[in-house]
């Protein structure tokens, strides 16, 4: 890494492809907690409880069952209960479990639809991945959200849809974000060698399971993004040798970028 003024800049090598993580990289922590969380936190009862006849829904609620530890035979009724009480206890803990993801990708989509959410960007990160595009580097998304969560926030953000930058989307169902092998999977299916695709996020364990895959890897810390309930782990950046930028702009290709 090198600093410009005051500004840190991460010099690499042109990638083949760039995935981009989402909460704290394209987009703020705090649209994430305060907006999209809340929303889906709000409205994930009545949800469950007008769509219990639709089977995406039913075995939706059959995996949380499963990974919350339920029984099989319960009466229905006290089902839904236990149900709803892990969906709340995994939303309190900000859980990144693949069911809960997908309930919010469901919920988010009907607030998009009307007009009620628009997916936050950092203006800095649009600008970039559309010059990358243009460019020829192909970008992917790998966030906790769900793939269709992820297509939502693109496709319906504040500057427009963006998912015609992206060749792919990768969530918790190719494995969780901070394991070497998940970096691995999707390298296999980016088709491209690990060490020609960058990954961006603002996670230290994420950043260190994909360079243990032998990912590039650029660590966003955006100054303007520090909400105190959700930023412990961001702490021990000062102990990794991985780049860590304030944004976008300060990741440079050099001359081919
Ligand atoms: C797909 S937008 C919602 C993001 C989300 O649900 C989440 O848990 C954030 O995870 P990320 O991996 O993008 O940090
Ligand atoms: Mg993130």
């Amino acid at each position: 890494m090198s600093v410009s003024g005051e500004r840190p800049v991460a010099r690499i090598t042109r990638p083949a492809a760039i995935v981009t993580d989402i909460e704290g990289t394209t987009s703020s922590i705090a649209f994430v907690h305060e907006t999209l969380f809340p929303f889906a936190e709000a409205a994930i009862d009545d949800y469950i409880m007008a769509n219990l006849d639709e089977p995406d829904v039913l075995d939706l609620l059959d995996d949380v069952r499963i990974k919350a530890g339920l029984p099989r035979k319960q009466a229905i009724t006290e089902l839904i209960e236990d149900c709803l009480e892990a969906l709340h206890g995994w939303m309190e803990a900000d859980v990144k479990i693949t069911p809960l993801k997908t309930l919010q990708g469901l919920i988010w989509r009907q607030g998009y639809e009307t007009g009620e959410l628009r997916g936050h960007m950092y203006p800095d990160a649009v600008k970039q991945l559309k010059a990358w595009h243009a460019d020829g580097i192909e970008l992917y998304v790998y966030s906790s959200g769900s793939i269709a969560a992820q297509k939502l926030m693109f496709g319906y953000s504040q500057f427009g849809d963006l998912t015609p930058l992206f060749t792919g989307y990768f969530d918790t169902t190719i494995g969780g974000k901070r394991e070497a092998s998940s970096y691995r999977r999707i390298a296999e299916q980016v088709g491209q060698p690990p060490d020609q695709i960058l990954f961006l996020t603002d996670i230290i364990e994420e950043a260190e399971a994909a360079e243990a895959a032998d990912f590039m890897v650029v660590l966003l810390r955006r100054p303007t993004d520090a909400p105190a309930t959700v930023e412990p782990e961001r702490d021990n950046f000062a102990d990794s040798d991985i780049d860590v930028v304030e944004d976008f702009h300060a990741i440079d290709f050099g001359e081919q970028a």
